[in-house]
């Protein structure tokens, strides 16, 4: 208080840029840890989370076959249905017990499937398979109930026509691949034995990753979604919609990096996403302590006041404003009512006037005042110490926090930014993101919850929907902890040049695992179920006695090659029982949510109750010191504690963001997003697939969200270097993949998945070598293989060609276009020379020397001009390695041309598949080289780079042709180990 602050108050700026007084919002005062809820006046006590408790009627969802539930047939006008159909009658008793009995087999069937999740054809829970039309009309009548009745997603398989010329095709890359080795390594170079010995270790390696890379794609599957029946089931009109709360999670850490407007806009999108109003709640993390970023979340709710009634009248697409506006459609055409385009117009003016105000605070935010920043109120901002301030939460909108223009409510918008002190370590991301999950157990605690990066905003207003379909399935849902969308971007250069896109991985990989056991957790739009993350085993499913292998069925060769669990299940079947008891504690490891409704049934009493305070301590080492979450995580359906007063809960909220939160606890070991890589969602997925969960990959035609990926190409290569990284610590912690998780739940098929996602760092080594070796070839006149024999180039051939055929019937399959799956090859080269080999050596370093690695994150691209970012060069040690290797290979290229120039036409033979090779790298490292030589339509200096090139070999061939030199092929020819005579 020695200093007098300046008022940098939260004063916005009107359009021309004058400085207007800020209207704060007297309801909603900022809370940090040192000021007691008791502090704030009580009138706003009411004003501020006044919500909880809010969260409306929680329903168990309905499942399919208890006849005594309202939406059964005969819930609809009994009188009616007397005359129809006799109710009551004992004809209609008999109809109705074979129908339970039908239910009831039904229910039995896909249970004993575990959901059919292996079954692969596609008709999981189709239910007009199983009763005929007629015998349907018959029994009920065909009607909206029984339409409601149905499941709410479906598996579509791939067509047997494209799907099992792939699968022949990958058999017989496998048998060509034996030939291949047995060829390779029969047959050394006696010349050139090292270059031998270098190029079949990598080509194994490789292979080794191929098939890695490959058997998780074994199973691909595609799925439906059917909105109207969750609609119909859940959310009738004029009823109170019994869809589940959800909690949405949005990351931010630095408003420089991560503009306060990318951020506004998918706040925006989440505030105005089509779910019911109180059912929904937004948690906004700012790892940065930032007045920038809460400001702008200040007037991020203001304008949400006339945002979000706008939305939902028009029905618009997408949500976030700034991507409403940008799309070049005209709105004028469809005869749209004159009214939407004059208020169109008036909020497109809005968003503009918000969007100045939000520029000023940034422009305002540029330069830190001496004294740190000030709040209007005078009191000085608690996070001016990014490193040391305490936790602070504020409630802005929700019930009581402002309605919107229309007087509707709004969903509640919550900044949280949790307590940072020295010498803690704060688990980057997934730290923030347990810290939301811990806010938003005490203040609403929704069953669901979806996770965002602040630049991925819902592009697809009914996402949550579609989400839903899948975790309130009563069958499909119980089992499955998460559902990814894919992520989709942005603002992407049209040749996706750096495959920022990563549509092989997103359509081709993430379908694969979603027929195993279902897709890996990239990070971001992902729908969560809260019991997931807290550590617990999947619900069991009553599985058949006769199943005994959990990977797959049971022809899988897996199974008997790498002998997961069926080979132990051989030889000792009890032994197999209390290994896995003993490593996931099975039997304890159940929710107690789930088990609550068994307790209820039991005896209640003293027993009970002892038991209970038991196992109150227990939950309180696991889940730290909170008796408000402990008992919100009791809660399967979610809903906080009604008794609790509004203040208290509040107080409880800084609690659980305080940095001693969770010392000597379960978090980021057992429990939410998991600690220990930069690359905590690989991780945390695992962890629960490890649990026995399931996930679901979910790809709506209009995306669910979109993101921005770094443009350019050195920031491209710091995110995948900084990815590589992930997996590296991963592999050398004790969560590897390798080693961790046998006998838990975690299938074969996706163990290979999360091996391969952790390993492919270390390809880097082998493909650096393999890299140099054209150029080596070239200027030595060596090769890696002996003069090849004609059964030897079937064996080529025939690898060439299977290679070329899996390539084309999976994108045949997947839909990815060509252009696409050579972008995705490229960057495999690049990446795999830069990127991954540094992360290898700074993982290596953590390890051996404990050097911390950070998490530096990506620019959110600004409005800059349009790919001006893609063109920026940005100097960085990664460019050496790809750099070099295109040198090697160029000097090589002329070297080779040359000799060959000077040993007349025997030598062009050889010459031949050295050129290829050194050609495949170059092609490879192409994208790279353009990246490199910088703007393109300004300074074209890949033609220069060419033209070099070309003039060398020319100038070269010119000096050689030259009639006057002597020719010299004696020694030369002896190189090129052809016997010419
Ligand atoms: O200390 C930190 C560091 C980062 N973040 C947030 O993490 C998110 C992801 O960061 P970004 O730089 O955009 O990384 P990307 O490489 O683009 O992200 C991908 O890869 C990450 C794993 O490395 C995942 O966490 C992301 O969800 C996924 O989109 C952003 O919202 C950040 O605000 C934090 O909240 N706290
Ligand atoms: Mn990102």
């Amino acid at each position: 208080m020695l200093h007098a602050h300046m008022s940098y108050g939260r004063g916005g700026v009107d359009v021309n840029g004058v400085p207007q007084p800020f209207q704060p919002n007297p309801n909603v005062p900022l809370l940090t840890d040192g000021q007691m809820v008791d502090d704030i006046p009580p009138e706003q006590h009411a004003l501020v989370p006044s919500f909880i408790g809010g969260g409306g009627k929680r329903i168990h969802p309905l499942p399919y076959a208890d006849p005594n539930l309202p939406v059964q047939p005969r819930s609809m006008d009994p009188s009616k249905d007397l005359a129809a159909y006799g109710y009551g009658s004992v004809a209609w008793k008999e109809r109705m017990e074979s129908w339970k009995q039908k239910q009831e087999r039904l229910h039995q069937m896909r249970n004993d499937g575990g959901g059919k999740d292996w079954d692969g054809d596609g008709d999981d829970g189709d239910l007009p398979l199983i009763f005929s039309p007629v015998e349907l009309l018959y029994h009920f009548g065909w009607t909206k109930m029984d339409e409601a009745r149905q499941p709410l997603s479906r598996k579509v398989p791939i067509p047997s026509s494209q799907i099992n010329p792939y699968r022949m095709v990958i058999i017989i890359r496998l048998v060509v691949l034996g030939f291949f080795f047995h060829y390779r390594v029969m047959h050394p170079v006696p010349d050139a034995f090292a270059l031998w010995l270098i190029s079949v270790i990598c080509e194994i390696w490789f292979a080794m990753s191929w098939i890695l890379d490959q058997f998780p794609k074994w199973f691909p599957i595609e799925r439906e979604t059917y909105l109207d029946r969750l609609t119909l089931r859940f959310d009738k009109e004029g009823q109170t919609s019994q869809l589940a709360p959800i909690d949405f999670f949005v990351s931010t850490v630095d408003p420089l990096k991560e503009p306060p407007l990318v951020t506004a806009n998918t706040v925006l999108s989440i505030l105005a996403v089509d779910y019911p109003v109180d059912k929904v709640s937004c948690y906004v993390s700012d790892d940065g302590a930032a007045m920038l970023t809460f400001e702008a979340l200040s007037e991020t709710s203001e304008f949400a006041k006339k945002w979000v009634p706008f939305c939902k009248k028009y029905s618009i697409e997408p949500r976030a404003p700034e991507w409403y506006f940008q799309q070049k459609i005209d709105y004028l055409k469809d005869k749209v009512a004159p009214y939407f385009v004059r208020e169109r117009r008036a909020m497109k003016r809005e968003y503009e006037e918000f969007k100045v105000r939000i520029n000023a605070l940034v422009a305002k935010a540029q330069k830190v005042p001496e004294e740190g920043w000030t709040m209007q109120d005078g009191t000085p901002w608690p996070g001016n110490n990014v490193r040391d301030h305490p936790g602070m939460i504020q409630v802005f909108l929700g019930q009581s926090g402002g309605h919107d223009i229309e007087g509707n409510e709004l969903p509640r918008l919550v900044y949280v930014s949790r307590e940072k002190r020295p010498g803690y370590n704060h688990h980057k991301k997934a730290g923030a993101m347990n810290a939301l999950v811990r806010v938003s157990a005490v203040l609403t605690n929704a069953p669901y919850m979806l996770n965002l990066d602040c630049d991925h905003y819902i592009n697809n207003s009914k996402a949550i929907k579609e989400a839903m379909c899948f975790m309130m399935d009563p069958l499909v849902g119980k089992k499955v902890c998460y559902v990814q969308f894919p992520q989709r971007f942005d603002g992407i250069d049209r040749h996706d040049r750096y495959a920022n896109r990563n549509v092989v991985f997103f359509d081709i990989n993430m379908k694969g695992l979603d027929g195993i056991q279902g897709p890996i957790y990239v990070g971001t739009g992902c729908v969560f179920r809260r019991q997931a993350l807290y550590g617990y085993d999947a619900p069991k499913t009553k599985k058949p006695p006769s199943r005994t292998c959990n990977c797959w069925p049971k022809w899988c060769i897996c199974c008997c090659c790498f002998g997961d669990r069926k080979s132990k299940k051989k030889t000792t079947k009890p032994k197999t029982e209390k290994k896995k008891r003993s490593f996931f504690k099975r039997a304890e490891n159940q929710s107690p949510a789930y088990a609550l409704g068994e307790i209820e049934e039991g005896a209640p009493g003293a027993e009970n109750e002892k038991a209970g305070i038991v196992n109150q301590q227990k939950l309180e080492k696991k889940f730290g010191q909170s008796s408000v979450f402990v008992a919100s995580t009791l809660l399967e359906n979610g809903g906080t504690l009604k008794s609790a007063s509004p203040a208290s809960l509040l107080k409880e909220a800084i609690h659980v963001i305080s940095c001693g939160y969770e010392d000597k606890t379960d978090w980021g070991k057992e429990i939410g997003w998991i600690y220990g890589s930069v690359t905590e969602d690989i991780l945390t997925g695992f962890k629960m697939h490890c649990h026995g969960w399931r996930s679901i990959y979910c790809i709506p035609k209009l995306p669910a969200f979109k993101g921005s990926a770094p443009l350019n190409l050195s920031d491209r290569l710091h995110q995948v270097l900084r990815w590589a990284l992930g997996s590296v610590e991963i592999f050398f912690s004790n969560h590897c993949p390798l080693w961790y998780g046998y006998g838990g739940g975690l299938k074969c098929l996706e163990r290979f998945s999360y091996i391969n996602s952790i390993v492919y760092p270390f390809t880097s080594i082998p493909l650096l070598a393999y890299c140099t070796l054209p150029a080596i070839c070239l200027l030595t006149g060596k090769f890696i293989t002996p003069e090849l024999t004609n059964v030897a180039s079937l064996w080529f051939m025939s690898l060439f060609i299977c290679i070329f055929a899996t390539g084309i019937l999976e994108m045949r399959w997947s839909g990815v276009g060509i252009d696409d799956w050579w972008r995705n090859e490229q960057f495999w080269v690049i990446g795999g020379v830069s990127s991954h080999l540094f992360a290898l050596f700074q993982g290596l370093l953590k390890v051996i020397a404990g050097i911390d690695t950070s998490f530096t994150v990506t620019s959110k691209g600004g409005d800059d001009e349009e790919f001006s970012e893609l063109y920026t060069f940005k100097w960085t040690t990664l460019l050496i390695p790809p750099t070099t290797l295109l040198l090697l290979n160029f000097i090589g290229v002329v070297a080779g041309v040359s000799n060959a120039i000077n040993n007349g036409y025997e030598s062009w033979g050889p010459l031949f598949g050295k050129l290829f090779f050194a050609f495949w790298v170059i092609v490879h490292l192409y994208p790279f080289l353009k990246g490199l030589v910088g703007r393109q339509n300004r300074t074209p200096t890949i033609v220069i780079v060419w033209s070099i090139l070309l003039a060398s070999i020319f100038s070269l061939l010119w000096v050689r042709i030259d009639p006057f030199l002597a020719k010299n092929d004696g020694p030369l020819l002896e190189e090129c180990g052809l016997d010419c005579n």
